[in-house]
């Protein structure tokens, strides 16, 4: 691979020792000439290791001139260090940028170099400010929208005191919105915001406030484009606008899937540094109704039943999800109904396999490429493609649809561990009728490291549509009833006494849709590939141990 050509080269003082400090379109690299100058020309890896340093371009923050940084000028400690030749150097410049940290946090770390010459100096502060400025995917303006209510009710503060001065020190310029009700921020972003003055939109709430963000732009992007969202069959337009997570609410788990963690900082300097994370949104429709979009998790059974007894215990905040999750794993309610699919074609992958979707996951990679050829080839609806679909009738506990891992702090591998943020597909999970016993057993596996789908009670598959209803809607009698007219006693009636014989009651759940109540409960559900994008890159791999200067023409 070619060496891009130096920018600059200066010997530089940090911290009272002098560096070769270079410069080129890639990295900034300083290496300390004392360490160095040891082992002249021969590669003593680890020794030369120990003395450079290196930061790639792209995870430069801002660089600042450091004013009247005179070492002479300092007290304490630096008058009682003997005079050396790093004294002379007295103008200074400070680099920001990325470090990483443990589970995927990132931070803003510094350091500062001493130059002997006020135009040295000046020369590196305007040299590395004119490669940030080619970097063209750096957002510039920002709308962001604070839900001062969500999560421990810190939005405002998380905001204000870790993530402003991140956007200050970026040159990011910002109009915040602090939400006075419920859907005010997707309102305002369906019908009034001036969306051209913005380089993407930021969300500071949990995944409730995210939902409305997400509706909003989506909304928005498809009222410009005059696709109407109440057809199951039209193809969505893809939003412009990137949205940015910073989390702040219960869950988080859009964020956590999609960074890594739930750190506000990591998510700030993930904006900063502009990156992008396309994501499948899916679209659930009652007949030819809109209801909503969904991107993490659709469940009917257990979590409908949690998240319906929870909105009873908003007021207990987070904690709420835990208790009502054991109100519902007791009661142990089960639901009859139908669901039928169309399989995921292609290379997809399963979700037993052990492909995790990660920065830069080839599986969604290739699901982008293939969409584009399928749109090339004339859009031919899935009927006409004949795709079959599977049909399955039975007994559930739990139907749910996981479009990414929902990895949380919660379950660190989340629902299905390998689905994928972007590859069109969505993982549906049933949990048929089992024992008590049995089905904390896979609950509980969602929190270690055991298969939770290895149940002889759970099927799995990979999907582009599904389509659940339940018993009580197909049940010829029940229909044949509600026809002729009968009143709401006479059918509750009628139905006690068929379901006497068998012991149970034909109970119905409600589908919880990221995290909100759907007013129904025969839904048609597509998934639309890569429809939003982030600003994330998915979850980076662990480091291995790699040459962290092959980029450094050093
Ligand atoms: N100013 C406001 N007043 C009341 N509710 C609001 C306000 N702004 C946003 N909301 C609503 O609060 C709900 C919860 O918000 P958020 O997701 O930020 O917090 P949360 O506690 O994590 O909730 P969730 O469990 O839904 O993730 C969202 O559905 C959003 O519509
Ligand atoms: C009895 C022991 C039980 C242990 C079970 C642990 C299983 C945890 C799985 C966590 C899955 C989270 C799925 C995320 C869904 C979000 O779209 C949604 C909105 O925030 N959250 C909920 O509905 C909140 C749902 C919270 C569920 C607990
Ligand atoms: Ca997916």
């Amino acid at each position: 691979m070619e060496k891009p050509s130096r920018l600059l080269c200066s010997e530089l003082c940090v911290q009272r020792r002098l560096f070769e400090v270079t410069l080129n379109r890639t990295a900034l690299a300083w290496k300390d000439t004392e360490i160095t100058k040891k082992h002249t020309g021969r590669a003593i890896y680890g020794a030369v290791k120990a003395g450079i340093h290196c930061v790639p371009v792209c995870e430069i923050i801002a660089v600042q001139e450091k004013e009247d940084d005179s070492p002479c000028k300092d007290t304490g400690k630096w008058q009682k260090v003997p005079p050396s030749p790093a004294d002379s150097y007295q103008h200074a410049f400070t680099v920001f940028y990325v470090e990483r940290m443990r589970q995927h946090c990132w931070r803003c770390s510094n350091v500062t170099f001493h130059c002997s010459e006020h135009s040295t100096c000046l020369l590196w502060v305007q040299t590395i400010r004119e490669q940030l400025a080619l970097l063209t995917n750096r957002p510039k303006n920002l709308l962001v929208y604070i839900n001062p209510y969500g999560g421990k009710q810190r939005g405002k503060q998380i905001y204000d005191h870790k993530v402003s001065p991140i956007f200050s020190q970026a040159s990011i310029s910002t109009d915040v919105i602090v939400t006075e009700r419920a859907n005010h921020a997707r309102d305002h972003l369906k019908m009034e915001a001036d969306l051209k003055k913005y380089d993407g939109v930021v969300c500071v709430g949990g995944d409730g406030m995210f939902s409305e963000i997400m509706h909003g732009l989506v909304s928005r992007t498809q009222q410009e484009a005059g696709v109407d969202d109440n057809s199951t069959e039209e193809t969505l337009m893809p939003c412009g606008l990137r949205i940015g997570i910073i989390p702040a609410g219960s869950t988080d788990c859009i964020c956590y899937a999609t960074v890594g963690s739930n750190d506000p900082v990591t998510s700030a300097l993930h904006i900063v540094v502009g990156d992008s994370q396309p994501m499948d949104v899916c679209s659930v429709h009652n007949e030819d109704h809109f209801l909503r979009y969904s991107v993490s998790l659709l469940g009917y059974g257990f979590y409908g039943d949690v998240l319906t007894d929870s909105e009873r215990k908003r007021w207990m905040g987070p904690a709420r999800y835990d208790i009502s999750g054991v109100k519902t794993f007791l009661s142990h309610r089960y639901y009859e109904g139908t669901v039928s699919f169309l399989p995921a074609e292609g290379n997809s992958g399963t979700p037993r396999d052990k492909m995790l979707c990660r920065s830069g996951c080839s599986i969604c990679q290739q699901s982008s490429s293939d969409d584009l050829v399928s749109k090339n080839e004339d859009s031919v609806s899935d009927a006409e493609c004949q795709d079959t679909w599977t049909v399955i009738r039975g007994k559930f506990l739990a139907i749910n649809a996981a479009s990414m891992s929902c990895a949380c702090p919660r379950s660190p591998k989340g629902l299905s561990p390998s689905a994928h943020l972007a590859d069109g597909s969505t993982d549906l999970i049933l949990v048929r009728k089992c024992s008590r016993l049995n089905f904390l057993c896979h609950l509980l596996r969602h929190t270690n490291k055991k298969d939770q789908f290895d149940h002889s009670f759970v099927e799995v598959y990979r999907v582009k549509q599904f389509r659940f209803t339940p018993r009580y809607q197909e049940c010829d009698s029940e229909v044949d009833l509600r026809e002729s007219g009968a009143t709401g006693k006479q059918f509750l009636s009628q139905i006690c006494k068929e379901h006497r014989a068998c012991g149970c009651m034909p109970s119905q759940s409600n589908w919880n849709c990221d995290g909100e109540i759907l007013p129904h409960t025969a839904i048609q559900v597509r998934v639309h590939n890569q429809l939003i994008k982030l600003f994330a890159r998915g979850i980076e791999e662990q480091p291995v141990f790699e040459d962290p200067f092959a980029h450094c023409a050093i």
